[in-house]
């Protein structure tokens, strides 16, 4: 009988236990072998809680350790610590070790990556990334050898839900939050979400599985969407974009490089029609031109569904990786574009600013509140608000321009 341990009960280690034990007689059969939850740790003693389970359960980490003889632990808590000294713990052991932790992951995936290889265990992280997409498992067993250029996406479920409500709903940023939060979306500190950190976590292990090394946090950009303003999205709608928190990784003059950053897309891009809840991955590479995948980004069932599916895969495949010796390829040159926020204060000194860096802008859009640029980006360091536009620009909507003149015919 394979012996579970879940670390953390909350809306993912309480979808973990509800998963395994409603499907239990359908992964036995395809294990070969029982299967029974015996130990569940979570942290606060006095939290009430409804709890049905036919499992021990502690808020003592040494108890935790002695009720069973684990064969599989899944960790549902989140943060550094103390998930990574429970996880190194477990794999040091040889025990192997699920988790939906982004954040260990993408700082300490090297060294966890490193022990469950040297006990020839394994750590798996599908739910890590995009809730129910299985994009990790993608990358490491079909995709095993496939040569990739740019990963992105939109990485982060309950950003993406606000944006979408807060647009097509006219709601409040406060009042979609909480929602975000009671759906169990968020992140125990919804600050991960909103400034971007949770997607950047998971663009950084993206680009591992990608591209071989673990970024460093020095070569990954990260804006969130506290950065956006209404006038922003509206000047963008006008131009018929959207917008959207992307993450992006690809390899540039032989470096990894990689980003989070609000961004408008194109009507023609496959990621701008991605609503709500969902994420989208977009891989690109000479083989397979563009892989499109699409599904929830966070929630209670897509998630554990996903830690439950790692455990049988990697019970049934054992080991599985990508190669770190890919011939990785260039990002194909294009010319990139970017929507600059210029408020009326500021007028005068963006003129100069375009004219001494010798910058195109391609339109204008004028608002109450400041005017809207499409420039051809330069990749210099703007001291302007401005966010990449993906597609093509000439595929705008056009706006009714005000400063034609300064700028020649668009
Ligand atoms: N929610 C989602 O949609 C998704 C979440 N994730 C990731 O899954 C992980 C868990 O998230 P989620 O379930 O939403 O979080 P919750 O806050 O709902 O649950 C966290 C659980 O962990 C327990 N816990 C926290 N700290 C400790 C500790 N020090 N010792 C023991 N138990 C502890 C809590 O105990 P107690 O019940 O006593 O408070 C609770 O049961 C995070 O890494 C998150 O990033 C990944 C993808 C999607
Ligand atoms: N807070 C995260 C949860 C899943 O990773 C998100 O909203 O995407």
């Amino acid at each position: 009988m394979l012996q579970i341990g879940l670390i953390g009960y909350g809306t993912v280690g309480s979808g973990v236990y509800e998963r395994l034990s409603t499907t239990s007689k359908h992964i036995e059969q395809l294990l070969g072998e029982e299967i029974k939850i015996v130990g569940i740790l979570v942290k606060d003693r006095q939290k009430k809680r409804a709890l049905d389970v036919d499992a021990v359960v502690t808020t003592n980490w040494e108890e935790f350790c002695q009720i069973g003889q684990y064969d599989i632990i899944f960790e549902a808590i989140g943060g550094i610590e103390p998930a990574f000294s429970y996880t190194a713990e477990w794999l040091q052991r040889g025990i192997p070790v699920i988790t939906a932790n982004k954040k260990l992951v993408a700082e300490k995936g090297s060294i966890l990556e490193k022990m469950a290889e040297e006990q020839s265990t394994y750590y798996g992280y599908e739910a890590a990334v995009a809730g129910g997409i299985p994009i990790i498992n993608a990358l490491k067993g079909t995709l095993m050898t496939t040569s990739i250029s740019r990963v992105a996406g939109i990485l982060n479920g309950t950003t993406n839900y606000m944006l979408t409500e807060m647009i097509e709903n006219q709601r409040s940023f406060t009042d979609v939050l909480i929602e975000a939060q009671q759906l169990g979306y968020a992140e125990a500190d919804p600050t991960d979400d909103i400034e971007g950190y949770d997607a950047w976590y998971k663009i950084r292990i993206l680009s591992h599985l990608c591209f071989g090394e673990w970024p460093t946090e020095e070569t990954f950009s990260r804006k969130g969407v506290s950065e956006i303003e209404d006038w922003h999205v509206e000047i963008g709608e006008r131009f018929g974009f959207k917008i959207k928190l992307i993450g992006e990784a690809c390899v540039s003059k032989s470096e990894v490089k990689g980003r989070v950053t609000p961004a408008f897309l194109t009507l023609t891009e496959p990621l701008a029609n991605v609503r709500g809840v969902m994420n989208g991955i977009t891989l690109e590479g000479k083989s397979i031109n563009e892989l499109l995948f699409i599904g929830p980004g966070a929630g209670k069932e897509a998630t554990s569904n996903s830690m439950v599916e790692d455990f049988i895969f990697h019970e049934r495949v054992k080991s599985v990786n990508r190669t770190t010796n890919l011939d990785v390829e260039e990002e194909k040159e294009t010319i990139a574009h970017a929507l600059l926020f210029i408020k009326h204060s500021q007028r005068e000194e963006a003129l100069d600013w375009v004219k001494d860096q010798k910058i195109a802008v391609i339109d204008t859009c004028d608002h109450p509140e400041g005017e809207g640029w499409i420039i051809c980006e330069k990749n210099l360091p703007s001291p302007f608000k401005e966010y990449p536009i993906y597609g093509d620009v000439a595929l705008r909507k056009r706006t009714k321009t005000m400063h034609s003149t300064q700028f020649g015919a668009f």
